[in-house]
């Protein structure tokens, strides 16, 4: 492998990047990379970390560890970064999100936990709900001596596990509680850990274990920081007080550079325990060096003027953005269509959708169907009179058991099935081949230098798929039929080997959560479908319009955005003022390339609350039409 030498280096797979955005690249020290949507966050890190291997300043056997907050995110960037650097370089970059990093951590060294916070293993993953936190808030508050009963009772149970269970470090040995919140902590902890029965770990929970592990075992904590000397940190104005504060226990006063990229104008995380002040701690705690960049690469000048009126309302100094797409659209780039009832308001859209796919040679996935939050009973509104025109929404927010369909379609097993069944259904599926067949000689242990070996493994790979082709051409795809086909792919793959090969399955119950998603949506895509490319189909979402929360379209862009909602009703829980909201909307506008559309149907809420809202676009010159 030729090494470059780092004056040489060029961007890969891009013609350039802007200037600000080289001086953060080349930077020997700690830095924040704080830009706005469209500028390239994700790719400056790709671009870096492939920059950092290709120069052997990160040199063999260190990697680069880059923490995302999503699933996709975390696949999107391993991808690009795999896109852009040879396979031997590719494979010391290692993207993961931050709960599965500190979970991998707990699972791996969980005997390394002292005894009295030690989970069971295997533990199960809970997600309380905030009706159940507030129970838990209630009944500690009773069963607390008398003069912290106060202090418990103004905990609200939305951010009690983030910001009070998040920010606390973990005693080495459990202690009497000497204050109202060590009093609480300690009653949560229990209703975790469990003694007797399997522990129940939230996220956090998992986060503050692995924090204490490092803290309690410096030769675990020498052995990360010795393996990373690197460490990205993507969307990091979501970092939580927990994620901080590991990174801190982790990382702090060694050697380790962070590179944090954000945008505090899209800080929607607050709620789920994110600091407002993760840049500045970056700074002060690592001497990170600010990089802001200018550039946005993603929407057309027009939408760039407009996003500009909103990051001034969240930051009066925000700088303007320099526009590097062009306008593709005529008329308006965003508009607020007002309708009386959700009907009306449905049936305009699929029609105004249908149309402008069929003039501008668009395909479904070009658009968003943007909401709050509920997307499930949204697609219910909306699923009729999109049928009518011959259109599917496909809810990427939709729950599968315990993830997301969102997760469920970037993780690498999913891929690997439907790689299988594609090569099942049909003969000519060359990205198929190509995956399951490179998959399957990683499960089997082989590399390619071993061709007899290789030869003989892709050979069992093509009996088996010419065995499976025969047989499913044979079926009628059902939920029968699904399940026994899926069993036959998992038994073939071998799932132990999948654990043995995989990092993020090796250990905990990362696998069976996968599995069971895999199941549920794979069952339901093939009842009553024509054939099994028509399942196929259904499952991975081709020609069907995506929808999903803003929280979950984060880092995505589109063509075109519908935002379906922007009223009281969805937005029952913004203050006006509340930055969160407009961060929220902000994020919601800055997806689109060239058109963002804002539906408001009196039927769903007024626009009280909203007003703000609606005031920027007005501001910004965006028209409201009456449909
Ligand atoms: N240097 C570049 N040259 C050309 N295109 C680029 C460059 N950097 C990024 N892009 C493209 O611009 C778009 C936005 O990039 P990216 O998703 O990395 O932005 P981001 O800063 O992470 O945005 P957001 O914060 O809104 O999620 C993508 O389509 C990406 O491929």
């Amino acid at each position: 492998m030729r090494l470059v030498r780092p004056e040489d280096w060029r961007a890969r797979g891009i013609d350039d990047l802007e200037p600000a955005a080289w001086n953060a690249l080349r930077h020997g020290g700690s830095a924040c990379v704080v830009a706005g949507p469209g500028a390239g966050k994700t790719e400056f890190l790709a671009q870096r970390a492939v920059y950092l291997l290709e120069t052997a300043i990160c040199r063999a056997p260190h990697r680069v560890l880059a923490i995302s907050f999503k699933t996709d995110a975390a696949s999107n960037l391993a991808k690009r970064v795999r896109q852009r650097c040879p396979p031997e370089l590719a494979e010391r970059f290692v993207s993961l999100t931050f709960d599965s990093f500190t979970k991998s951590l707990v699972d791996r060294f969980l005997n390394a936990i002292a005894t009295d916070w030690r989970p069971t293993r295997p533990y199960d993953i809970a997600f309380p709900k905030t009706w159940q936190v507030e129970e838990f808030l209630t009944l500690s508050r009773l069963k607390a001596p008398q003069h912290w009963q106060a202090d418990i009772a103004a905990f609200s149970a939305t951010d009690f596990e983030s910001r009070v269970v998040g920010s606390y470090r973990l005693p080495m040995v459990l202690q009497q509680p000497q204050n109202a919140a060590e009093f609480a902590i300690a009653r949560w902890w229990a209703t975790q850990l469990r003694p007797g029965h399997p522990s129940s770990l939230t996220f956090v929970s998992i986060n503050r274990l692995a924090e204490l592990l490092l803290r309690a075992n410096p030769h675990i904590r020498r052995a990360l920081v010795a393996t990373y000397p690197f460490v990205f940190v993507d969307e990091f104005q979501d970092t939580t007080y927990a994620q901080y504060d590991f990174l801190l226990s982790a990382f702090f006063g060694g050697q380790t550079i962070i590179t944090g990229v954000g945008d505090d104008k899209q800080r929607i995380m607050v709620f789920a325990g994110a600091r407002r002040d993760a840049f500045q701690r970056l700074q002060a705690d690592f001497g990170a060096e600010r990089f802001p960049l200018l550039f946005n690469f993603r929407s057309s000048p027009d939408l760039v003027a407009i996003q500009h009126v909103v990051a001034r309302a969240l930051d009066p100094d925000a700088a303007p953005t320099v526009a590097q797409a062009a306008r593709q659209v005529d008329g308006d780039v965003a508009q607020v269509w007002c309708s009386q009832t959700k009907a009306a308001e449905a049936a305009y859209l699929a029609q105004w959708l249908a149309n402008d796919m069929s003039t501008r040679g668009r395909s479904p996935r070009d658009y968003a169907l943007l909401v709050k939050q509920k997307s499930d009973d949204y697609e219910r509104e909306l699923a009729g009179a999109f049928a009518t025109r011959g259109l599917r929404i496909r809810n990427e927010s939709h729950a599968l058991g315990k993830t997301s369909l969102q997760d469920l379609l970037c993780d690498d097993v999913c891929r690997l099935a439907i790689a299988m069944f594609r090569l099942g259904s049909t003969r000519r599926a060359p990205a198929a081949w190509q995956l399951a067949s490179s998959s399957v000689l990683t499960l089997r242990a082989t590399t390619c230098d071993d061709e007899t070996t290789a030869a003989k493994v892709e050979a069992d790979l093509t009996v088996f798929l010419t065995t499976l082709r025969t047989d499913m051409a044979a079926t009628a795809p059902s939920r029968n039929s699904a399940a026994d086909f899926a069993k036959r792919i998992f038994e073939y793959l071998d799932l132990a080997a999948i654990g043995r090969t995989y990092t993020e399955y090796g250990v905990g119950d990362h696998l069976a959560i996968i599995l069971e998603a895999f199941c549920l949506h794979f069952f339901a895509s093939a009842d009553g479908a024509a054939d099994w490319t028509a399942c196929l189909d259904a499952f991975e979402g081709v020609n069907q319009i995506p929808m999903m929360t803003v929280h979950k379209s984060k880092g995505l862009e589109y063509d075109t955005i519908v935002f379906v909602g922007l009223d009281d009703r969805a937005w029952w829980a913004h203050v006006p003022g509340d930055p969160e909201g407009v961060a929220a909307f902000f994020v919601a506008l800055s997806r689109a390339k060239q058109r963002a559309i804002f539906a408001f149907c009196q039927q769903r809420g007024g626009r009280n609350n909203v007003a703000e809202l609606y005031e920027l676009l007005t501001d910004a010159g965006v028209p409201e039409i009456a449909i």
